[in-house]
């Protein structure tokens, strides 16, 4: 059994890293948020049965995928930005070389440091997998609801630690989510919301179910740069959705330490992000000759 390998392109394709790196780049250009949108689309490729670039395949005759999975549905973004960096590194290697699930990987990482945040040698070499099932997205990814042994759960099925749930929480530094997300927080858990941010929530998202579902609102006070707000948010019981504000209660249990820790230390939090980003890209991926390289992320060879 191999292991993945930051190197794994160094000779097969010497360019593709740049031509990704500046194909985000671009797309971060255009829409500054896009960049916490291909952060997002490599976390829930890698907690559906490892970083297989499942989550790109479209729902077909002989599977449903996971684009449709609820944690997914209207709300993943960013598959055009893989598409056009896949067809350019068909160009740019000569052939089909590079795996969809390493693009994503890699578009990951690129985002964060676009946006302001640190880098990372990330590790290649993933393959692609040939089926995708929606009960397994929909069974895999952490619900906005879940209180924070929830999320404790969630994490440690995927051989991640607290501190990984808390350090990878932090991409919540970037984007949005939308008000049928946090609606159940802003008026039914009231108490654990700072006014001036419930006041200001309850314009974006009004109480009634259905009205202004898809309204968006930001994860942190700065959605497109990359740093510790999203930790202070929470220090200031100011955490959009009610998964976030389980990270820090303000009683000293759960993870309250390190929370308090990384608002501080930005250093650190810098420094452990990359290790974390790291440690959930090595997610089960598929390696040697497991899987496919993909022509089209969108489908099976
Ligand atoms: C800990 C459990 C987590 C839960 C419950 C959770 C939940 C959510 C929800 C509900 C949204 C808003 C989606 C919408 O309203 O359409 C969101 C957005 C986002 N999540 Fe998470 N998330 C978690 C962990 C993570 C991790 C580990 C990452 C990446 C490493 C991540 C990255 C993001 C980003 C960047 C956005 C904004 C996306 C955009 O603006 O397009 N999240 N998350
Ligand atoms: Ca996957």
């Amino acid at each position: 059994k191999g292991q993945l390998d930051p190197h794994f392109y160094d000779k097969v394709c010497p360019q593709a890293l740049p031509v990704i790196k500046s194909i985000v780049e671009d797309a971060i250009k255009q829409e500054a948020r896009m960049g916490a949108s291909l952060l997002r689309l490599h976390f829930h490729d890698c907690f559906v049965n490892g970083c297989d670039a499942s989550v790109l395949l479209d729902d077909t005759d002989t599977f449903i995928g996971e684009k449709n999975a609820a944690p997914n549905m209207n709300s993943l973004r960013g598959f055009e930005v893989i598409d056009r960096i896949k067809s350019a590194l068909y160009y740019v290697c000569r052939g089909n070389v590079v795996s969809c699930a390493d693009i994503v990987a890699v578009a990951a990482r690129d985002s964060v440091v676009a946006l302001g945040g640190p880098s990372y040698e990330v590790h290649l070499g993933r393959r692609d997998a040939r089926t995708a099932s929606q009960a397994a997205a929909n069974n895999s990814i952490p619900a906005p609801t879940l209180d924070f042994s929830g999320l404790v759960s969630s994490f440690v099925s995927h051989g991640l630690t607290i501190q990984d749930l808390v350090l990878l929480s932090g991409a919540h530094t970037l984007g949005f989510a939308r008000c049928t997300n946090f609606r159940a927080r802003l008026y039914n858990e009231t108490w654990t919301l700072e006014d001036s941010q419930a006041t200001s929530l309850k314009y974006i998202c009004p109480s009634e179910s259905g009205d202004g579902d898809d309204n968006l609102a930001q994860l942190d006070g700065t959605p497109a740069k990359f740093d510790t707000v999203y930790y202070d948010w929470l220090l200031q019981r100011k955490g959009l959705l009610h998964s976030d504000q389980q990270l820090y209660k303000g009683d000293g249990s759960g993870s309250d330490g390190l929370v308090k820790y990384y608002s501080q230390n930005s250093k650190a939090f810098w420094e452990d992000f990359g290790v974390a980003m790291i440690r959930m890209g090595a997610l089960s991926p598929l390696i040697g000759t497991d899987g496919e390289i993909r022509m089209d992320c969108r489908k099976v060879n």
